[in-house]
This record gives structure tokens, C-alpha cells and sequence, in this order.
């Protein structure tokens, strides 16, 4: 079948690792169940996204259907520093983007791949507004866990009292969740968090939350059961994860990294099972010197081996350039190996890895569990400090060693040590690996022909080819080759045809 008779989905992402990394992957899913998947973000991050992984100019074939890539400018100079100021970012990609995605799903018609859906993630919420003005269906794919979407819509429509200036430290009981500590919730919500414009911006998406008509997870049912039966009564949400697991396309080599992972896999193979501990934070947290050195010597001086992930950051951050601390290297030896990125999805689902220290960020929460990988949580903040909470006391299969930035304690030498022993060793942490394979066994059986995911998925592309059958008889004219034009945008919700 050739892709110009299939229906065609627009993706588009906010430019962040841990953003492109999900929609990507819901991209791969649906082009597998048989989509034509445009997937695009600005060019600034296409362009490192090109280096590093293999994206072409050509279509690739997944599954049943297929995935290419088209990139917008986002209006500034390649060295611009505004890009790592989401205050100044955010505004300017919604500027361009009311313009360019628009210009990129006419041209995409015009060449014969009208498209019927538009999918986004959080923090570009005007993405849903584009589509309406144009008439056509849209969908966002939350990132985060239900329980965090839970809290932030709770938030959001005022229905419960969270932390404020006057009561700083009261806790904040959910239906169907554990009672969050204060520092429990989404640190974006308090009224202390030096990040108000990422509270902005999810806040942004709260105040659209109308306007796809599907919100699709990256959670699966049995993981969160109750709180997503009891969402799924207030809002449109469908759970579609673990997004990063493709049964029907399982080697797809499309794939989303911003840097070239380094190569760490036959260091591992070379190791004997179980015996490496794997450290990361993610794409998005730094931490500060003192701290960094109190983990090298925790990790010296338990004796494990292990693989940590050093990312240098952006030149433009203002964050500091860490350092290993002085003679690290050379007392670590053949034990430890330190690399700027991993391929991270391989290092979890290696024998030879015992436990992953890790930010919390849902995507690795979610490779965690999927992996059978108990965890050692050190959370900073957003929803990181939710993700350690349900890690460590519902999802049982993590240690905590810290609650968060927010408490501003450095985390000793000691503290790091006694956490990793308790994660690789002794009757905790094998009840925690017992869990996590349990964990494991239900993320794949519901992704699996049948699950709870892959029905949700299906039911979502047929919902997507139905409303494609709307959009094209409402927005009328046929073209030469078969298929319809676009509607013009909306007059008074009312779509204008195309004469
Ligand atoms: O590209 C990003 C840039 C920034 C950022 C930019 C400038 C700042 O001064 C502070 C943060 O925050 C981000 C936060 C993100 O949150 C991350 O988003 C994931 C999905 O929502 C969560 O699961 C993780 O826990 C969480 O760290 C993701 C980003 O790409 C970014
Ligand atoms: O060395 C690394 C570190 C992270 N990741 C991937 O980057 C994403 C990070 O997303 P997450 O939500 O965990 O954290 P964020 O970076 O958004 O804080 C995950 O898919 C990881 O698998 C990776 O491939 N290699």
C-alpha cells in the first residue's frame, strides 16, 4: 500500500528530550497500526535530532504504516540564548507556530497527504487552538502520570487547598491517591518553585483541556488503576503505555535522541549479572558539585559497579560544568564507566544492571518498571517528586534518597551508600526486583495484541480514521487525486468550504 492512501497524522512536539521521546513513540504506535505520522518540532532541535539518530528525508516504513519528519523554523538565530528561557521560548514558538503549522498542514494537503489529527504535548497548548481554527480533529498525549495529571487539574480547578504562601507545608489528599505530602506534589505548584513558567505553561494546557477530544497516557490501567477509572469519568483520557515498548514493530530504528548515545553495551556485557548500578538524571536536571561528589563516593565506597551518565549542559544554561571529583576515575577503575548520554532503554533491560538511580522523570519511571528495574529515587522536582513517591510506597519497588531540590539538603556519602546496598542486596531489595518484575509482566501484557494499551490504541486510530472521513466531507472538494482539501479556517465555529 502506498503512504499517500493512508490516513495522516500531524505530530507536534515541544522541543525537550523528555517531550520528543513520547510522542515519538506514540508516533512509531500508530504508524505500526497503519498511519501516515508527520512528526515535527523546531529545526534548532531537528537539527541535533538528525546528527544523532537516524532521521532521513525519506518516509520509514513502520509496522503498517510510516514516519517522516518536517521541521519549522522557530524564528531565531541558531546560537539565540532566549531558547533556554522558557519564559521568552514558549511565547515565541506559539507566535511561529499559529503561523508555520498551519502553512506545513496546507502544503502537506496540497501534496496529496491531507492531514485529519493533530496530536501535542504539554506546554504547547496552542496547538489544539490550531487545529480548531482549521477545523480539524485534535488529541494531546500527556507525558506525565495520571496521578500528576490528577493533581495539576485538581489544582488547577481550585477543588482541593495545596501549598501556599500562608500554609506552606499542608498536605493534599486526591481521590484515589496516597495522601501527598506537601512536598509530594508537583513542585511547579508551589508558590516557592523558582520554575513558575513551567506551572504556566502546564497551567496553559488545564485552560485548553476542552479542545482534543482524547488525552491520551503514557500509563498503562493495572499501574494506576483507580485514580484512571475515576479520571476517565471527568475527562476524555485514554491509556496507551508504556509508549517506549512497540510489539508490532519492535525493530523500528526511528528514533528521537538529541545526542549520539555513547557505546556501553559490550562494557556491560563484560560484567557479571546484577552487578552494576546505573546512574542518571535525565536530560533536564543538574545538580550542584558538592552533591555530585558525594554520589561518586557513595558509589566508590559501596563496592558496586556501575554505569553513570554524565550530560554536559547546554552552554547557555548557567549551570556549572561538573567535575569528578579528583582521582574518582582511577580508584573506580574498570568498576565504573562514565559516559555524556546512554542508550538508556538497552542499559535498563541488561542483565548485568541491578538498580537504576534516577531524577524520577516519568519517561525513566516508566522504562523502570517496564524493565523489571527497582530504583533508587532521587527526585528534584516537578513531577519527579510525585514519581518517587509511587515508586517507593505504591508501586513498591524503590528506595528513596532524597525528597527533592525544595529541601535543599546534601545528601551524604553515607546516605548514597546505605541506599544502594538496601537496593542491590538483602531481603528489601529482592522484594523490590520481585515487584518490578511483576510491573514488567503487566506493562507488556498491556501493550500486547489484546492489552489494555493496544485496545486503547486501535480504538484511537479508528477513531482518528472516522473523524478523517468528517473532515474530509465537510471540508468538501475533492482534488485530481482523490483526496480532499482543507477547510479554511473556522467563521463562528462554522467551517467555511473551500469552493
Ligand atoms: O526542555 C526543557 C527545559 C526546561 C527548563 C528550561 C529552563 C529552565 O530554567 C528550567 C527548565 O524544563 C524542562 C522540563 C521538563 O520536564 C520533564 O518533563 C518530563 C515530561 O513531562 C517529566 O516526566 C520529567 O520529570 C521532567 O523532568 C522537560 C523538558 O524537556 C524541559
Ligand atoms: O543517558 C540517557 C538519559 C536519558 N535518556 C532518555 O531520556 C528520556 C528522559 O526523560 P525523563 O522523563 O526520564 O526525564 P527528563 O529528561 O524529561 O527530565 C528517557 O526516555 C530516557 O530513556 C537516554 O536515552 N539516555
Amino acid at each position: 500500500m502506498g503512504s499517500e492512501a493512508l490516513v495522516h497524522v500531524l505530530l507536534v512536539s515541544f522541543p525537550g528530550q523528555g517531550h520528543v521521546n513520547p510522542l515519538l513513540r506514540l508516533g512509531k504506535r500508530l504508524a505500526s497500526k497503519g498511519l501516515l505520522v508527520t512528526f515535527t518540532t523546531p529545526e534548532s532541535i531537528g537539527k541535533a535530532m538528525r546528527k544523532a539518530s537516524n532521521i532521513g528525508e525519506e518516509l520509514s516504513p513502520v509496522g503498517d504504516g510510516f514516519i517522516r519528519f518536517e521541521f519549522f523554523e522557530d524564528g531565531w538565530d541558531e546560537d539565540e540564548i532566549r531558547r533556554q528561557d522558557l519564559d521568552q521560548y514558549l511565547p515565541q514558538l506559539e507566535k511561529v507556530g499559529k503561523v508555520l503549522i498551519p502553512e506545513m498542514i496546507r502544503r502537506n494537503a496540497e501534496q496529496g497527504r491531507p492531514i485529519s489529527c493533530l496530536i501535542n504535548n504539554p506546554f504547547i497548548p496552542w496547538v489544539s487552538d490550531v487545529a480548531d481554527s482549521l477545523g480539524l480533529p485534535s488529541a494531546m498525549l500527556w507525558v506525565q502520570s495520571c496521578a500528576c495529571f490528577t493533581s495539576y487539574y485538581y489544582y488547577y480547578h481550585g477543588l482541593v487547598p495545596f501549598p501556599s504562601e500562608t500554609a506552606m507545608e499542608i498536605d493534599v489528599q486526591l481521590p484515589c491517591m496516597p495522601l501527598l505530602k506537601h512536598d509530594e506534589v508537583p513542585s511547579f505548584l508551589y508558590p516557592t518553585t523558582p520554575y513558575p513558567f513551567l506551572r504556566r505553561a502546564i497551567m496553559g494546557q488545564y485552560k485548553n483541556l476542552d479542545k482534543p477530544f482524547c488525552i491520551l497516557m503514557d500509563t498503562f490501567q493495572e499501574l494506576e488503576h483507580e485514580i484512571i477509572e475515576y479520571m476517565s469519568k471527568i475527562s476524555p483520557i485514554k491509556t496507551v503505555g508504556p509508549l517506549f515498548k512497540n510489539p508490532k514493530a519492535p525493530n523500528a530504528t526511528v528514533k528521537g535522541d538529541f545526542m549520539k548515545a555513547d557505546d556501553c553495551v559490550g562494557w556491560l556485557d563484560s560484567k557479571p549479572a546484577s552487578s552494576i548500578v546505573y546512574v542518571s538524571f535525565g536530560s533536564v536536571v543538574y545538580l550542584k558539585q558538592d552533591q555530585w561528589d558525594e554520589i561518586a563516593y557513595g558509589l566508590l565506597n559501596s563496592g558496586v559497579n556501575f554505569l553513570w551518565v554524565m550530560k554536559p549542559p547546554h552552554k547557555d544554561s548557567g549551570y556549572e560544568v561538573l567535575k569528578m571529583p579528583e582521582g574518582f576515575l582511577e580508584k573506580a577503575g574498570d568498576r565504573g564507566k562514565v559516559v555524556q548520554w546512554s542508550p538508556q532503554e538497552q542499559v535498563l533491560a541488561h542483565p548485568s544492571v541491578a538498580c537504576f538511580v534516577t531524577h524520577c522523570g516519568w519517561n525513566s519511571t516508566m522504562e523502570a518498571l517496564t524493565s523489571g528495574m527497582p530504583v533508587v529515587a532521587f527526585p528534584q522536582w516537578g513531577d519527579q517528586v510525585t514519581d518517587a513517591k509511587y515508586l517507593v510506597d505504591v508501586f513498591k519497588v524503590g528506595v528513596r534518597m532524597c525528597r527533592g531540590e525544595a529541601e535543599n539538603k546534601l545528601i551524604t556519602r553515607d546516605v548514597v551508600e546505605q541506599c544502594l546496598r538496601e537496593a542491590t542486596s538483602g531481603p528489601k531489595a529482592e522484594e523490590m526486583k520481585q515487584n518490578a518484575m511483576k510491573w514488567s509482566a503487566a506493562a507488556e501484557a498491556a501493550v500486547a495484541e489484546g492489552g489494555s494499551s493496544d485496545r486503547n490504541i486501535q480504538a484511537f486510530v479508528d477513531e482518528v480514521k472516522r473523524r478523517s472521513l468528517e473532515v474530509l466531507a465537510v471540508s468538501g472538494k475533492s482534488t485530481a487525486n482523490g483526496v480532499a482539501e482543507l477547510g479554511e479556517p473556522k467563521v463562528n465555529g462554522e467551517l467555511k468550504v473551500v469552493s
